[in-house]
This record gives structure tokens, sequence and C-alpha cells, in this order.
């Protein structure tokens, strides 16, 4: 069983797609296929809208364009409510998922997967309906940009060339180039990446043409956006530099405020941590498991037809969290070395304490319910945390950490985040600091310049401590990156400084990126 999930695993690393055929036992197939003509002849299937780069809210999307995709479609739970037809639905989510888990041992990026969209049931049906070419999530459209892999199961024992209805994979480096046509033959499942990797189309069908869709999506664990909304303090790590994600917290002292449960605190509070006793919300653990229904939240309720609606967790699918210089000894704000606080914000209605782990470069954020949520890594030098609070009505974990003597060479690494190649000095990075008080991008509220860094796995497969992936979110045009040794400058074609990313400590290789006009990627 395990040689077959290899070969699986194998197919999907080498062609960037999977199909299965006879996935699932028959009478279940057909059992599943009568449920979804069940609900399609309950008139649960409405013609599909589309949410593009050129449609931001979920309103919007409801328009049509039958000529664009030309399926009906529906989104919905796989619980009896949800889903009125019979336990097949059910099942087949069982076991996709279970099949998913196991292929996690070979294809290492599935273990980003940390839940799932609702079930889309869609039917094309017939007269040339189509879906134009496409991916299903272009990295902008927050409603889609968390999707991982999409998993289709085709329900059409019929179906014969001439049909039509195919699904057509481009190659990802020229839209132009055909890599496989897929046809969508009753009880096979396929499984593509969701982003970029995979261009495809649906051909025109000529029959109607029946299929169960999801998406499995992750967590963006490590990739950490920073709105630049107010001055960067800067960071001597891959993190973010936005002040707050809170910013009408104002609870930037560590204490505890109301409606907030100290959740750690003490001298030996890594291991504080541990053992803390955690504060188990109801609803906590469901959303980790990466089976459970995802989405679902108040946000795209009753905006039926919009193609990623249903993607919206309830707070946001994303453990965003910031690095926040603390303000010592008269409101001065000292070095980079002094004292930063960490918040996390964990998504999820109510959801139990985060438990983090101190290493000596990292800290590991896990769920309450033990899944792991982010590994975030410390600045250079020696750092203790001293304090932590959470908020469980903003899911919201604030722990200071405090810098610990270090060597003077460490220390002198720790104290010139901001300092350009050699200037490790603190009269450079404190004109460093005031240069980018200077500079009007790290003001502007109008057009924020988002950043985040991913990690990036590595050949290997185990998560690489040294391949990280910059993403710079510019609107407008594209933007210069100039890369030195201690940081990155992003300006604009005209030169105007936008944003300044500090490189973590050690060196780095010359970063290959490659730009869109909406997108600037640099992998180092
Ligand atoms: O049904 C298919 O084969 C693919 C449909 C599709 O591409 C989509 O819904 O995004
Ligand atoms: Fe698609």
């Amino acid at each position: 069983m395990d040689d077959v999930q290899e070969a699986f695993g194998a197919q999907l690393l080498r062609d960037g797609h999977l199909v299965i055929d006879g996935f699932l036992p028959e009478g279940h197939v057909t059992q599943l296929r009568s449920e979804v003509v069940a609900c399609h002849e309950a008139g649960h299937l409405h013609v599909a809208g589309l949410v593009d780069s050129s449609i931001n809210s979920v309103s919007a999307a409801k328009y049509e364009n039958t000529q664009t995709r030309g399926d009906v479609i529906g989104w919905f739970d796989s619980d009896e409510q949800g889903w009125p037809y019979g336990r097949g639905l059910h099942n087949y989510l069982v076991k996709v998922g279970t099949m998913l888990s196991e292929l996690g041992a070979h294809v290492p990026e599935l273990k980003q997967i940390t839940s799932r969209s609702k079930v889309m049931v869609a039917c094309y049906p017939g007269g040339g309906a189509r879906y134009v070419k496409h991916v299903d999530n272009d990295g902008k459209h927050p409603l889609c940009r968390t999707r991982l892999l999409t998993g289709l199961l085709y329900l059409n024992p019929e179906w014969k060339p001439g049909d039509g209805g195919e699904l057509a994979i481009y190659e990802q480096s020229d839209k132009n180039v055909e890599r496989r046509v897929v046809q969508p033959r009753g009880n096979r499942l396929l499984l593509f990446w969701s982003d970029w990797r995979t261009p495809h189309e649906v051909r025109p069908a000529q029959q109607p043409r029946y299929a169960v869709t999801l998406w499995f999506l992750h967590k963006c664990t490590d990739l950490r956006w920073a709105e630049e909304e107010e001055l960067p303090a800067p960071v001597p790590a891959p993190a973010s530099e936005a002040p707050s994600l809170d910013a009408a917290s104002g609870d930037v002292t560590g204490t505890a405020t109301p409606g907030v449960h100290t959740c750690g605190s003490g001298t030996d509070t890594t291991a504080a941590w541990a053992t803390s006793p955690v504060d188990d919300g109801p609803g906590d653990s469901n959303n980790d498991d990466g089976k459970s229904d995802g989405g679902g939240g108040t946000v795209g309720r009753g905006h039926t037809g919009a193609h990623c609606e249903q993607l919206v967790q309830p707070a946001g699918d994303m453990v965003r969290h910031c690095w926040r210089r603390l303000e010592v000894q008269g409101g001065q704000l000292n070095d980079g070395a002094g004292r930063w606080e960490l918040r996390v914000e964990v998504p999820g209605e109510r959801p139990g304490c985060p438990v983090l782990e101190v290493s000596d470069s990292h800290v590991s954020v896990s769920s309450s319910s033990g899944a792991p949520l982010a590994q975030l890594p410390l600045p250079a030098g020696r750092w203790e945390a001293s304090g932590s609070t959470w908020s469980r009505k903003r899911g919201l974990l604030a722990t200071t950490f405090e810098a610990l003597p270090t060597t003077p060479a460490s220390s002198s690494t720790a104290a010139a985040p901001v300092a350009g190649p050699g200037d490790a000095g603190s009269a450079a990075a404190a004109a460093a600091e005031k240069a980018a008080a200077a500079a009007p991008c790290t003001r502007g509220r109008a057009a924020p310049v988002r950043h985040g860094w991913l990690r990036l796995g590595d050949a290997g497969g185990r998560e690489s401590e040294s391949a990280w992936e910059l993403r710079v979110e510019v609107p407008g045009e594209c933007p210069v990156l100039e890369v030195s040794e201690a940081q990155v400058c992003v300006a604009s074609p005209g030169g105007r400084p936008l944003l300044r990313v500090p490189l973590p400590r050690g060196s780095w290789g010359p970063p290959a990126n490659k730009w869109s006009r909406r997108r600037g990627l640099l992998t180092f």
C-alpha cells in the first residue's frame, strides 16, 4: 500500500498533478453520483460567478459570464444538514482526506494543508459549457490564495470521446503549451497544485458533466505579511515589520488588559508555556486537523455563485504574526537588541490559547490541540521570553522577548538590524533608522507596501533553514530591488524608497527574482 502511495507521490512531485482511476469502491461512487444528481435536480446548483483580480468583493463576484465559465455550482457542508442527499459525500471526504495525509509522507508540501474548502458540486450542463483557462489560486485574491491543492472527483460513468468537457492542463512556463488532457471519466480523482503551476481549462462539454471539487488549504504559516502602516520597527530576522496586528488594542506593554487572560509568565517562561494551562474554547480543535469543513464563516454567506466565497475562514485562515519593538525608558526606542513583542494571531472563533516553544533560534507556535501553526525565527542573539498575554476574544497572543547579553560580535549584529553592508556600528544603525523615518513610504497608509517571508522546502523535503522567498506587493509599477548583505531595499521605478527589509543574519545567495507587474517575487 505504501508503495502505491509512494508512486502517487512521485507522480505528483514530477508532474504537478495526479490522476487516480477507480478511486472509490464501485458502490460508493454510484451512490455519490446519485446524490449529486439529486442535488442538481432539487435546484441547488446555480450559475457560477468568478472572483478574480478585477473583483474585490464577494458580492461583486456575483456577476455571471457563461462565456467564461458555463457550469452550475453549489457549495456544501458534508453533514446531514448541509448535504441531505446521503452519506456518499461524507464517505468520499473521509477517503480523500486520509489519502492526502498519507501522501504527505511522500510530498512534503502537502503537510502545509490545514483545512479544506467546502465542497463545490459542479455540473456543466452540456451545449458547449466550458471554463476558460485559469489558475485556481492566482496568489492575489484573498479568498483564493490559501488554496494549495485542487481535488476533483469526476462522476460521469458514461463519458465517451466526443462528450467533451476534458480538463486541459498547460505548462506553467508557457500557458499556450498543452501538458495533459484529462478526460472526466467516472470515479477518476484528479489532484493538482492550485497555484500558477497549473493553468487549466475545461473544454466545451457537449453532455452534462458532473464533478465534486475541493480545495485543500494551507494557513500560510510561514508567509507573514507586514502592512507598512507606520514607521517600521527594524527586525533583525525574517519577520514582519508591522507594528501591530490590532492597532486598536494599543496594548504594547505586555500587561494584562480587560478580557485578556494571562497565558504564561514568570521567570522560566519557556517551561511555563510548555505546560501552561490552556484556555480551550469550544470549537477550538476542529480547524486544525485538516479534515474539518473549512470555511463556512460569516463573510461569504449568502453570496452564492462566488467561486471562492466559502474559503473565507471564520477569522481569516492565516496565522499572522508581527514583531513589535517595545518602548523602554522614557518612551525611547532602544536599538534592536532590547525588548520585543511577538504577536501571534490565531484564526478561529474563540480559539484556545496557543502553545509556544522557544528554542535558541525559533519560536514554535502550536494550537491548543497540538497542531503546529507556525515556526517563527528569532532575531539573531539570545532571547528570553519574559511575559505573555492571551486574548481569547481576539485570538491574539502577545509575548515579550528580552535580549540577553551576548558576546560582542553577536551583539553588534543584533544591534544593527537595518544597517547596510558593513554597517554594524550603532551610529550607522541610527543613521539608517533616521533615513527610514524620512522615507515617505514608511508612513504611507494610502498605498501600503506589503511584504512577507515564505519559507521554502528544500530538496530533501525537510523545511530548509536557508531557503526563503521574499514577496513584495507594490501597488503600481514593477519595483526595483537592491540587495545588500544586510537588507533588501525596494524602490519605485522612479527611485523613491518604498521599503527596507532586513535580511536574516548570515550570507544569502544571489537572489533569483521573478517579477510580475502585480507581484514581486524574489527567491534566496
Ligand atoms: O471540473 C473541472 O474539471 C475543473 C473545474 C475548474 O477548473 C474549477 O472549478 O476551477
Ligand atoms: Fe479551476
